[in-house]
């Protein structure tokens, strides 16, 4: 592979001194003596490149040197495709294609790249401001556990959004025991307040399922290719299919403003509880294993032969959800309209509580042209061309102090400010090399 034109050490960055005191004190907390440059250009500045915007038709690459490796991100410029991520180990003298796990982002004219302490910002050109800021991870716990389970070179796309979700509720129990009739019960009462996740299956569907409603009805093929992608948060072979939660699932669910509700096994649960998303988990247990095989023969979905299977596994399912410390709280569903009491008063949504959405979040548009500098925690975005509101508002400073998740889900937390920092005495930036 071939290194992309020449790498020039030249790079765009805030001359703290140019800051006036009043636009310094706007930036609140910030060490001005630490001024640090975002990443630089596989190509020279000279060239009219601007902290990863290029001119059309050019490379739309940034390379980020992190120790020994260099991050050549992008390249791939048809919007149809996604960002590409290609790595320098110079160490080595040679390139190096990780494998790239999470969602990426689709491909845009442009880039800026700022390095973080284990991963890098990526500020898309002409985005729409649900899809303009993204986290590349080279270093965060997720990559090292990925690295050192796969036993590969990984990175991992995570999406930015403003704004913090409520924990995901996670309901478990054997099969038959009442999750789904409960998750309905409280999605009919509450619709605005809680989103199903969707999980995907390979299992063949019921009568009345819908695919993309239910469940996403996957070839195994196709599940297992996505699974080693890193598209899944958790996934099981449950009574002999493959059954899993695609981190989609719940970012689809969280990014409507609702509170995410997942009906997965224990297995599940277990894998969940021990990735980086934060929720409330929940077993529900039956009153009797007498009581779950009539539900089971009841509903009437099932083979002879797959009740037996889904009966000798509750035994198992049970004893782990009462006893393997998992879950936070146990329902007992003997009368439905109780248990349904219950978990309701453990959500805290007793009789008074009127269903209310989450406020949704506040939404910043980036201008085409702009220069990311960075400060501490803050990345100072120059705005060359108008995208705020107001026209004297051309500094946006991102704040990434309280970001919290991350790949494989969303990175939550963004905070963004406008400064009005021309009629606060800005004078304006340096370009040095
Ligand atoms: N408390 C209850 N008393 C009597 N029947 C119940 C009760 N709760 C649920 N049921 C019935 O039991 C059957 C199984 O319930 P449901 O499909 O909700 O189980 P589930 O836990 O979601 O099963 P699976 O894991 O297989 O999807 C349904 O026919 C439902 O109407
Ligand atoms: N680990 C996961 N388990 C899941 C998921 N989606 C559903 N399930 C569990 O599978 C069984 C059987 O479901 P059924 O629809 O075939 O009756 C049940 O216990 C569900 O909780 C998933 O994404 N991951």
């Amino acid at each position: 592979m071939k290194f992309p034109t020449a790498i020039s050490c030249d790079f765009l960055h805030l001359s703290l001194d140019s800051l006036h005191p009043r636009v310094k004190s706007k930036i609140a907390g910030t060490d001005f003596s630490m001024g640090e440059a975002p990443a630089f250009f596989v190509d020279s500045l000279a060239k009219g490149y601007a902290n990863g915007f290029k001119s059309e038709n050019e490379t739309r690459k940034t390379a980020t040197i992190i120790g020994d490796k260099t991050y050549v991100i992008g390249g791939a410029d048809d919007e149809t495709s996604y960002i590409e991520v290609q790595i320098f180990d110079r160490g080595l003298g040679e390139w190096v294609k990780p494998t790239v796990l999470g969602t990426k982002p689709i491909s845009c004219k442009g880039h800026s790249a700022v390095l973080l302490k284990d991963r890098i910002l990526i500020l898309k050109k002409g985005a729409k401001p649900d899809d303009h800021t993204w986290f590349l991870e080279v270093d965060t716990p997720y990559v090292r556990q990925q690295q050192k389970g796969l036993g590969i070179q990984a990175v991992a796309w995570s999406k930015g959004v403003i704004g913090n979700a409520e924990k995901p509720i996670v309901i478990s129990g054997p099969s038959g025991v009442g999750k789904g009739t409960l998750i309905s019960m409280l999605m009919k009462e509450f619709p605005s307040m809680f989103g199903f996740s969707v999980s995907h299956t390979t299992r063949s569907p019921r009568n009345m399922e819908k695919d993309g409603v239910h469940y996403h009805f996957t070839e195994k093929s196709v599940m297992e290719k996505e699974i080693k992608e890193g598209k899944f948060l958790e996934f099981a072979n449950v009574h002999g299919n493959l059954y899993g939660t695609s981190v989609e699932a719940v970012e689809l669910v969280a990014d409507a403003g609702k509170r995410c509700i997942l009906d997965i096994d224990v297995q599940g649960a277990r894998s969940v509880r021990a990735s980086s998303l934060e929720a409330i988990f929940i077993f529900v247990r039956p009153p009797s294993m007498k009581e779950l095989e009539k539900r089971l023969r009841d509903r009437g979905t099932e083979t002879e032969e797959q009740i037996l299977k889904r009966l000798r596994n509750a035994k198992a399912e049970i004893e782990q959800g009462t006893s393997s410390g998992i879950f936070d709280h146990l329902l007992y569903n003997d009368n439905l309209e109780e248990c349904y009491e219950n978990l309701k008063k453990l959500l805290g949504l007793d009789a008074k509580v009127t269903a209310q959405p989450q406020s949704g979040p506040r939404e910043i548009n980036l201008p085409v042209d702009h220069i990311v500098s960075k400060i501490d925690d803050k990345s100072i975005i120059n705005c060359l061309s108008s995208g705020l509101e107001k026209e004297s508002k051309n500094l946006i400073v991102l704040d990434v102090s309280s970001l919290n998740g991350g790949a494989p889900g969303r990175t939550r937390g963004l905070d963004f400010q406008a400064i009005d920092s021309f009629s606060d005495g800005l004078v304006g930036m340096d370009q040095q090399s």
